[in-house]
């Protein structure tokens, strides 16, 4: 596996965890990787005209608009040379992490939650799961304070083949080991040339009504994010019939949050330090009870 790593301009440190999303693009200029022979500058994985404070307000308006639940829908939010090798990665991936999903509701195959992946994959699941994009995430969805899945339950690589299918369903809850509350499900398409008539669309369905109100076809640097709600009910039911058996690949991530503490529970949000606080109590009490001048006078003695 070859991950290198260039200085293109003076390097400091990695910034895919660090910065305030308005420092975006300045706090990114550290640094290029070079994965399989194809370079890719840090500050270039994503478009970041996604990352203005305008471009937040109107996905955000975008998504609460959309019908029949909402949901967004980009184009190219991600460097396609990034995709490209995430794509290649599907055909290295270990036998022994796929997971095969064989019900009547479903046909396909996923990574292992935590299986090892290739370093253009976890580069993207690095990416959607920093700070600075999960914010962004938080900002476009209204759900605040984003807490990713580093062992990608129910999401990772996906990849259905022919005859694959997923009937119409809504995402679980809960994350079934943490119990943190799936808020939403973010997927990146990784089919380029998609036709329509191969079947496997994503359909979103008025689940009152009964019927398919729109459908998002599973094109290559295509992505969606979609909030989880009582509503939100979709899945690929055609089975999928693609020119040459190509798969239907993609990868997804799931973004949760956790109980925010009660008033009266705020200070188990502050750490318990030993030796300053038996300092602090006692010079309280010492407060407390010296005369004034006595106190001032030890202050001024004790802080040369
Ligand atoms: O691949 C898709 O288009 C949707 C996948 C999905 O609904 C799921 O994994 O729960
Ligand atoms: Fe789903």
């Amino acid at each position: 596996m070859s991950t290198v790593l260039q200085s293109v301009v003076p390097a400091t440190t990695s910034t895919l965890n660090a910065p305030p999303p308005s420092g975006l693009a300045e706090a990114m200029q550290v640094d290029c990787v070079t994965i399989r022979g194809t370079s890719l500058c840090l500050d270039e994985l994503v478009d970041l005209s996604f990352f203005t404070p305008e471009a937040r307000q109107r996905l955000r308006a975008q998504l609460s608009a959309a019908v029949p639940f909402p949901h967004l829908v980009v184009e190219g939010l991600f460097n396609p040379d990034l995709l490209n090798l995430v794509l290649e990665e599907f055909d290295t991936h270990r036998a022994a992490g796929w997971q095969d999903v064989q019900s009547s509701y479903e046909r396909t195959r996923r990574s292992v939650p935590g299986a090892a992946i290739g370093p253009a994959s976890q580069l993207y699941f690095d990416l959607v799961n920093s700070g600075w994009f999960t914010t962004w995430l938080s900002d476009v969805s209204g759900a605040p304070h984003l807490i990713p899945d580093p062992l990608r339950h129910g999401g990772g690589l996906h990849e259905s083949r022919t005859g694959g299918s997923f009937a119409i369903h809504r995402d679980f809850d809960r994350h079934p080991k943490t119990g943190l509350k799936n808020e939403m499900v973010f997927i990146t398409y990784l089919n380029r040339g998609w036709q329509p008539e191969w079947g496997s669309a994503l359909e979103l369905w008025d689940a009152k009504e009964g019927r398919c109100v729109t459908t998002v076809q599973p094109e290559f640097g295509r992505t969606l994010l979609m909030p989880h709600g009582p509503a939100s009910f979709h899945g690929h039911p055609t089975p999928l019939k693609a020119a040459d058996d190509r798969p239907r690949r993609s990868v997804a991530a799931y973004f949760y949050t956790g109980t925010p503490l009660l008033e009266q529970d705020l200070d188990r949000a502050i750490s318990v330090f030993i030796a300053p606080r038996r300092i602090h109590s006692a010079k309280a009490t010492l407060r407390r009870w010296m005369p004034p001048i006595l106190w001032s006078l030890m202050k001024k003695t004790t802080q040369h």
